[in-house]
């Protein structure tokens, strides 16, 4: 579990995060969200030790972080994976470079074993024997973040951290991709920590959310409570996402045929629009009532 606790960040006069306090579930897809801008990424960089804070927490397991020895550090570190933003592969290494990099850098293996744990990870994001020597500007954006999630993988880490793993991807690919980071967290027992604007993610594989709203967390919870919270700031990114429009998500509610009556009247109102129905009997189809 990692807990964060006060978390503060500035760049000079700049507050870019307000005693941000919440909590990562161990095992479970933790999903970072928020509008552009909101702190997302600062925050992730805090949590990973990329960027020290000017104040707070920030527990691995009981232990803070932050001011732990450079030793203690070290280890954690150890225990880290990292999908960045853009997959940041190595361009001028093949594929199987690229995914031994981190076996090269932190373990004494022989290069057959090194060897078999690169092709076991890059079986388990299914990438076949042809890839391997090829580089990254040889195969396709999805292709390129396997890669890069393999690398994040091939030492078995703890917690992973993924910095918006579907930039750049078309909507299926990152369903493809969602679902991998979603079974590899299952299947390694990780802590995933996934910065996303993509409400399709949260509603696909997000256990644990965590909305950011100009440097606050401004809500914590599941991907069943998100359409029944009545937080305003919540529900308006929600809305100015397509999540709305998604063929695939509407299905859940087309197939059980009604809105359940929970659903805070801002999504309904939202809903009745997108179907140009009448779904509260209210007389009035939106958000045009008084
Ligand atoms: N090194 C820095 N120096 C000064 N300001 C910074 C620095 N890094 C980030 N910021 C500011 O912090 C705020 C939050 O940025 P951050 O990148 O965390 O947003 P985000 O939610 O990840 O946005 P996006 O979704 O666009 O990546 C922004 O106003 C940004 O300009």
């Amino acid at each position: 579990m990692i807990e964060i606790k006060g978390l503060k960040k500035s760049f000079g006069e700049k507050v870019v995060l307000k005693e941000v306090t919440a909590l990562m579930e161990p095992g479970k897809c933790n999903l970072i969200i928020g509008s552009s801008g909101s702190g997302k990424t600062v925050l992730m960089k805090c949590i990973v030790g990329l960027m020290q804070p000017t104040e707070g927490e920030v527990i691995y397991n009981g232990t803070n972080y932050i001011t732990m020895s450079s030793e203690e550090k070290k280890a954690i570190r150890k225990e880290i994976g990292m999908l960045f933003q853009g997959s940041a592969l190595f361009d001028s290494q093949t594929v199987e470079q690229n995914v031994i990099f981190p076996l090269d850098m932190f373990t004494n293996d022989k290069y057959s074993v090194k060897k078999a744990r690169v092709k076991e990870v890059l079986d388990r994001v299914k990438l076949n024997e042809d890839a391997y020597k090829k580089f990254p500007s040889e195969i396709s954006g999805g292709m390129q973040k396997r890669v890069a999630l393999a690398r994040a993988i091939v030492l078995n880490p703890k917690y992973l951290f993924c910095d918006e793993p579907n930039s750049g991807l078309d909507p299926q690919t990152s369903i493809v991709i969602d679902k991998l980071i979603s079974e590899i967290t299952q299947e390694y027992n990780t802590t995933t920590i996934m910065n996303t604007h993509d409400m399709n993610s949260v509603m696909e594989i997000g256990d644990h959310i965590v909305y950011m709203h100009q440097g606050e967390k401004e809500w914590e919870g599941t991907n069943k409570e998100i359409i029944y919270s009545d937080n305003k700031k919540l529900n308006e990114f929600i809305f100015a996402s397509n999540f709305l429009q998604d063929a695939k998500n509407m299905r859940t509610i087309q197939e059980t045929g009604e809105i359940p009556k929970e659903v805070h009247e801002d999504v309904r109102d939202a809903l009745e629009e997108k179907f140009n129905t009448d779904m509260d009997g209210d007389g009035v189809v939106g958000a045009t009532k008084e």
